[in-house]
């Protein structure tokens, strides 16, 4: 059964829909990663999972409830974390603080899971006194990945993680993504980054226009020579 399921969704702002029909689905510990051009709708994906937009028809699943039209914070507790691609970390507070916040919903001890976060980006244990906005971008991504790990997740969902990032902390972010993803936690992303992106992913998506149009295994899309002369630049 899946984690995750997206089926015929269609959802947009205001009344406008950019995503016409679109079709998503994970098991339980798979990574899954959307990928295509600019606008195709890869973010508005991530963030119909997440609760932030009206679904106007379609239906959404996660870990057996219809989460269609539920709201962040109900699913927070259902145990979906989602890290946006900017401002995903609090500045002026330590990097421990930034991590300690990630447990506010948590009513038992966590240290444990702090230890494990520091584990996970051991940069983080070094700094956790600095204020988190004097970290480079790459670590203040990981500021924000462990952030959204101190509530446990079974599904993590990541936009767009490297932006920006130099292609040394690109290389060092999808390589503690496989290691969260080892621990057992599902990873829905988004990446700019395609290809470096579908070389981690168990299950592909390319979307275009609102609408899903490659669906397979990272490998199988990689190798795809449609996929790649028009997605992923040759
Ligand atoms: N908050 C918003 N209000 C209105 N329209 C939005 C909003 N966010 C995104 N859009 C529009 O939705 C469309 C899809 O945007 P989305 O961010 O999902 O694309 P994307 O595939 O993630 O692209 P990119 O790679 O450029 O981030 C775009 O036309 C965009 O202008």
């Amino acid at each position: 059964m899946s984690l995750i399921s997206l089926t015929d969704v269609h959802a947009g702002y205001g009344g406008m829909n950019i995503l016409n029909g679109v079709e998503f689905s994970l098991d339980a510990g798979q990574i899954g990663v959307i990928v295509g051009p600019n606008g195709a709708g890869k973010s508005t994906m991530l963030k119909s999972m997440f609760g932030f937009l009206n679904v106007t028809q379609g239906r959404i699943e996660f870990d057996g409830h219809d989460i269609t039209n539920v709201k962040p914070e109900a699913l927070s507790r259902l145990g979906m974390a989602f890290v946006p691609q900017e401002h995903n970390v609090f500045r002026t507070l330590s990097v421990q603080e930034n991590l300690e916040m990630g447990a506010y919903v948590r009513r038992d001890d966590w240290s444990g899971l702090l230890a494990r976060v520091y584990d996970i980006f051991p940069p983080l244990k070094e700094k956790r006194n600095q204020p988190a906005g004097e970290l480079s971008g790459g670590q203040r991504q990981m500021v924000a990945v462990g952030r959204a790990l101190m509530i446990e997740p079974k599904l993590i969902l990541l936009d767009e993680p490297t932006a920006g990032l130099s292609p040394m902390y690109m290389s060092q972010i999808f390589d503690r993504i496989l290691a969260i993803n080892a621990t057992g936690v599902t990873v829905a992303m988004v990446e700019q980054n395609a290809k470096q992106a579908l070389g981690i992913a168990h299950k592909g998506y390319v979307l275009a226009s609102g609408r899903n149009r490659y669906t397979d295994t990272g490998e199988a899309l990689l190798a795809d020579p449609e996929v790649a002369k028009s997605f992923l630049g040759g």
